[in-house]
């Protein structure tokens, strides 16, 4: 079998994101967690598998996506794309230069091309530099992310402290010239392992990743991955989003992000929907929490949706961590808990707002792979999860930083 193009992707949002971006443009792509133990169908165009390796220690993050090449090569796929965040999110021990310069040496790849531009959510690189909007990712709220506070825009800075080989720019003005190859020659023989791409639209997207279709090896957000698998489909994309299927059952949000469009969404929902916060006051552990949420759920009439969260602005989530230094592993693994029980309690559709936190739910739930469905809004689709003791759930796992301020109301417009 051959597969054109095999993905590993760091979170599970990040995965989806990928995912059903390629399915939106016609390419058969199925997203697996992690390595699954079944065989793939033998009509897929891309693989997307997804990791929970953002954050994890680096020798973690580099065994598990070296593993996940290891499995996407064995089962035929031609071309690699590491998919990472628009906003590239990574500490100054990776794990996005890690993980890439392992990736490289296992393929063979003297070089490659890293370009989170994902221009349908606003995220451009120019110069080096990556926006959000009209902010520098260090003044886009980026700053302040819990885990992954971004404090730097210039990526060639960024990543140059993540490897130990050398990075370079191919600036935009080259790619708009269509010298991308000629750049590209000249950094290799100065020595330049990895290139941060320029890109400012779609079509900027198209050039590098027609370049990039003929290596082995490419990295960036879902929009040089979509342009990468347009380069090798060629005209043949013929795929389409999975049909969701009526699945009756309660429905509800579960909302650990703390970005910034998250609670703008959560905001908005908050006093329309019945909704319960979760926060590690003093006194309070993972036991108190999930209990009472359980009696807040039990106490809830009608199939909703309704909303649980955590989600909360950077004093409150300093506040909590000076209470509890691993408050946000705990409040992880509290969430995941609930999502456990609501889906016990006939839960069958979940909104599920952060790549951590997705990553720690459907962990949870056993979930072992997704069928992309249609997309929310760019880079969120809602997705039919299979596998293990929960099949066939409908799962919309989003992006922290993703989609409209009314995400939450609108997702459920969709279901049949
Ligand atoms: N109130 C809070 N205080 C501290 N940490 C929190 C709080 N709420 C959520 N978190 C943690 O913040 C992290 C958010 O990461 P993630 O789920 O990936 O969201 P995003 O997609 O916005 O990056 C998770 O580890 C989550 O548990
Ligand atoms: O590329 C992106 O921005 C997303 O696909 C993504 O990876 C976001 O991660 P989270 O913000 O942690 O959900």
């Amino acid at each position: 079998m051959t597969v054109l193009l095999g993905c590993i992707a760091d979170d599970l949002t990040g995965a989806s994101d990928l995912a059903g971006e390629l399915v939106a443009r016609g390419m058969r792509t199925m997203q697996v967690m992690g390595i699954p133990n079944e065989a793939l169908p033998d009509d897929l165009d891309a693989v997307v598998v997804a990791l929970k390796s953002r954050t994890t220690p680096v020798a973690e993050a580099v065994g598990e996506s070296l593993a996940a090449l290891r499995w996407l090569r064995e089962s035929g796929c031609e071309r690699i794309f590491f998919k990472y965040c628009s906003t590239f999110d990574s500490t100054p021990q990776g794990n996005i230069g890690p993980v890439l310069e392992a990736l490289a040496a296992e393929l063979g790849a003297d070089f490659s091309i890293a370009c989170p531009a994902f221009p349908a959510n606003r995220r451009t690189v120019y110069q080096g530099h990556l926006f959000v909007g009209d902010r520098l990712l260090n003044e886009s709220g980026m700053e302040n992310h819990p885990l992954t506070p971004m404090k730097d825009a210039d990526l060639v800075r960024v990543l140059q402290a993540q490897i130990t080989g050398k990075a370079g720019l191919i600036p935009l003005g080259e790619i708009r010239a269509r010298s991308v190859a000629a750049k590209a020659q000249a950094l290799i023989a100065a020595g330049t392992t990895v290139a941060i791409a320029d890109a400012i639209d779609d079509g900027d997207l198209a050039i590098v990743g027609a370049y990039c279709a003929g290596l082995p090896l490419t990295s960036g957000a879902s929009g040089l991955g979509v342009a990468v698998g347009a380069a090798l489909m060629g005209a043949d994309a013929g795929g389409a989003p999975a049909p969701l299927p009526a699945l009756g059952g309660r429905r509800a949000v579960i909302s650990g992000s703390c970005s910034l469009a998250t609670r703008r969404q959560v905001a908005a929902v908050r006093e329309r929907m019945p909704a319960c916060r979760i926060a590690l006051d003093e006194g309070e552990t993972p036991a108190t929490l999930i209990a009472r949420a359980r009696d807040w759920i039990a106490a809830q009439a009608g199939d909703g949706p309704i909303l649980i969260y955590s989600t909360a602005d950077p004093a409150e989530v300093a506040r909590q961590r000076a209470l509890d230094p691993n408050a946000s592993a705990v409040l992880e693994e509290v969430l995941a808990e609930i999502a456990a029980h609501l889906v016990d309690q006939g839960a069958r559709a979940l909104v599920v707002a952060g790549g951590e936190t997705s990553g720690a739910v459907v962990q949870r739930l056993g979930v072992t792979r997704l069928r992309i469905g249609p997309e929310i809004d760019p880079g969120v689709p809602w997705t039919i999860g299979g596998g293990g003791p929960n099949d066939r759930l409908l799962l919309a796992l989003k992006s922290g930083n993703f989609g409209s301020d009314d995400f939450m109301s609108k997702a459920w417009e969709m279901l049949p």
